[in-house]
């Protein structure tokens, strides 16, 4: 009789097997036609394999859809894998205390410690559907109660990654409203800004600076999803009152939406519990399953070791910033963020910049929609504007897939010896 897991085993087994000529991917739980799972393919690729390139497309490089790292975990199949029981945690409640798995806040506490690139020491952990989901749960819980006090200023330093505002204005809370630019504010204010929210996000999202506060007073949620050996060398342990994390830049499982914050004074911790309990009741113990299993598998690797998963992430990025700067640097039409070799702590060693996106400026005084320069080169951009930055940014993703990349670089080529001729 075979065991119970081995049907599940077989049908995932079955499904890999399905050929999409490396341009997309079939899934368990994917549509059937004619009793087989369809190809999904990638952007730009079609057909029943995905095997046809369609001419003439775009490339992709708007999102941050961290696909760089597939590669990865099918070189990494077996330790990744992960059967769920049908009667796999069916309660409200987990083994841990507000919905939070024991064994999986162990392991985000091992990992931090491994990479060095957080305190989590006498800090409390608490997860969230994604990091986008803490976003607001941090800044309801850094508002004062409206009903006592003027709202709370939300603010972020230019450019800065859109959520913050969207979702503050969206929420359009009496607690908390959002106030634009950071800067504006430090002339304005006098010595302190006690009901000022800062967000600082280092490494930056979309220029990959790294950033302090500059309100003095001021209650800051650090974003730290790109502080990882993929995109940044590791100076040293993030030690913030709060702190952000997320797998989707650190495994690459953006559509699982696990996110975690560390946080330092438990009256916070509490409120952002209040939010996580009121607003979802905690986040799918099938999500945490599954974020353990890849944190056991981030975990089980030799520090920077050929094929580790922070050896494979730089390595990769690191070749794709080379390119695209080196293609960059042979035209005086664009230019981009200005980078440098920087010791890193995780790997022991000087290393060169991997950012995640390109903050590409177009140099040329007409050239004041940069978006719409590189739409008419066939590249799916996103605009500056969308940074609350000048128009004459835009940002390019560098963490997508290999076919995206692939012809981003190809596209970009195109245009830049297009200009020349
Ligand atoms: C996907 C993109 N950003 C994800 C992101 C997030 C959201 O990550 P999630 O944990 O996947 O919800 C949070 N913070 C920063 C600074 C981010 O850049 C993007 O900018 O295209």
């Amino acid at each position: 009789e075979p065991s119970w897991s081995s049907r599940a085993a077989t049908e995932a087994e079955a499904v890999a097997a399905r050929s999409c000529s490396g341009h997309g991917s079939a899934f368990v739980d994917g549509i059937l036609v004619d009793g087989k799972h369809v190809c999904e393919c990638n952007a730009c690729y079609r057909g029943p394999d995905c095997s046809e390139f369609v001419q003439g497309c775009a490339a992709d490089a708007e999102s941050g859809d961290p696909l760089f790292l597939e590669p990865y975990w099918r070189q990494h199949a077996a330790s990744s894998a992960v059967v769920v029981a049908g009667w796999h945690r069916m309660s409200y409640q987990t083994d841990g205390d507000y919905f939070i798995s024991i064994e999986l806040e162990r392991h985000i506490r091992k990992l931090h410690s491994h990479v060095g690139n957080a305190i989590t020491d006498g800090r409390f952990i608490i997860f969230g559907a994604g990091s986008t989901q803490l976003i607001n749960a941090a800044v309801h819980a850094l508002s004062p109660n409206s009903t006592v006090s003027s709202p709370a200023s939300v603010v972020a330093s230019v450019p800065y990654y859109m959520v913050y505002r969207t979702q503050t204005e969206f929420f359009n809370s009496r607690a908390y409203e959002w106030k634009g630019v950071t800067s504006k504010w430090v002339d304005k204010l006098n010595s302190s800004a006690p009901n000022f929210i800062e967000f600082v996000t280092s490494p930056n999202n979309p220029d990959g600076r790294m950033q302090q506060p500059i309100l003095p007073g001021s209650s800051v949620i650090y974003d730290h999803a790109y502080y990882w050996p993929h995109f940044s060398a590791i100076k040293a342990p993030a030690d913030g009152d709060l702190m952000l994390f997320t797998i989707s830049k650190l495994t690459g499982h953006a559509g699982s939406r696990f996110g975690w914050a560390i946080v330092k004074d438990e009256g916070v911790y509490k409120r952002m519990l209040t939010y996580l309990g009121i607003n979802t009741m905690g986040v799918s113990r099938d999500t945490q399953l599954r974020s353990l299993k890849l944190l056991k598998a981030v975990l089980g690797e030799e520090r920077g070791a050929a094929g580790s998963i922070f050896e494979f992430a730089f390595r990769t990025m690191r070749e794709r910033w080379h390119k695209l700067n080196k293609l960059v640097s042979s035209s005086d039409r664009f230019s981009l963020q200005q980078t440098r070799p920087e010791y890193c702590n995780y790997f022991g060693k000087i290393r060169d910049p991997s950012p995640a996106y390109a903050w590409l400026k177009c140099e040329r005084e007409e050239d004041k929609n940069c978006y719409a320069v590189l739409r008419a080169g066939g590249i799916i951009s996103r605009s500056g504007y969308k940074f609350g930055a000048d128009g004459r940014y835009t940002r390019l993703s560098l963490i997508r897939s290999q076919d995206d990349f692939d012809l981003l670089i190809r596209r970009m080529d195109a245009l830049i010896t297009k200009e020349k001729a």
